[in-house]
């Protein structure tokens, strides 16, 4: 039995790096993972456009390589994150980009051994047909879910806080899609921050259907810094998903308050490395 450094769960923790170690160069960051004790890694999409040119991704597959960590999950490319823009699964007119960032995921993910893929569900538009958005969303994420099916992996659908415009705001939204898309390899990501924002019931999503939760975020609230921080029950979640069979990993996704090395505190540098 490892180690669990009186932890009340045994669950794996992987480390985002789209949040956390920002302060460094992208390429550096999985370094500092690997300093801080962690084994996994996680990111948002790494790059500004949905195919980047084969430098910028052999110098991004270097960079996890030199450190010696396994990425877990990647983001599709999103569109413009800075701008608002929260995934293109459901814009309609960018199908063809959606596609072509599917692929260069998924190919990017076989290179790094990546088996996670998260696809942000896409904003409601302006004057388009919400009906409308959801078909196509079916489609593409049906597109995704066998594009990843050919190297064994899964999507990941999930809720957001914060993004008015963003439809899947609980863990009941994403059911909703994925009663209606009926693929196995299509799962919730249950990030605890976003739901708990949004007002889901916590205890209900870390206890029922977690045999359909593919990943697991976390960041407490309010303010979705380090664990500690606001008010959630964070380590009492997690237990009760693993109690409840969950077996995932556990991203550790938040906005640190401070330096990322420090904001790492809470978690007993023995834990860091069991992914
Ligand atoms: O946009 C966010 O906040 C995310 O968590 C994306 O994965």
């Amino acid at each position: 039995m490892a180690d669990l450094a009186g932890s009340r769960h045994a669950l794996p923790y992987v480390l985002n790096l789209s949040l956390v170690f920002t302060e460094l160069p992208l390429l550096d960051r999985a370094e500092a993972a690997r300093a801080a004790g962690f084994t996994a890694v996680e990111y948002w999409w790494p790059f500004e456009t949905p195919v980047p040119d084969a430098a910028e991704v052999d110098a991004f597959v270097a960079s996890v390589e030199r450190a010696g960590v396994a990425v877990t999950g990647l983001n599709f490319f999103p569109g413009d994150m800075a701008g608002g823009d929260r995934g293109l699964v459901t814009w309609t007119g960018r199908e063809d980009e959606f596609a072509r960032s599917v692929a260069s995921a998924i190919e990017l993910g076989e290179r790094l051994g990546c088996r996670r893929f998260n696809a942000l569900y896409g904003n409601r538009i302006d004057g388009a047909d919400p009906a409308g958005q959801d078909k196509l969303g079916l489609s593409n994420l049906a597109l995704a879910s066998d594009a990843a099916a050919r190297i064994d992996a899964e999507i990941v659908l999930e809720p957001l806080s914060g993004a008015e415009k963003y439809p899947l705001k609980t863990a009941a939204d994403v059911w909703e899609v994925l009663d209606e898309l009926g693929q196995d390899n299509v799962k919730l990501l249950a990030d605890l921050y976003h739901l708990a924002v949004n007002g889901d019931d916590l205890d209900t999503v870390t206890t029922v259907h977690t045999g359909r939760i593919g990943h697991v975020q976390i960041a407490d609230a309010p303010g979705r810094h380090q664990p500690g921080t606001g008010t959630l029950d964070i380590e009492g979640y997690l237990e009760k998903l693993q109690t409840a069979g969950y077996r995932g990993q556990v991203g550790v996704e938040y906005k640190p308050d401070g330096p990322s090395a420090d904001s790492l505190s809470w978690l007993p540098f023995e834990r860091r490395g069991l992914a």
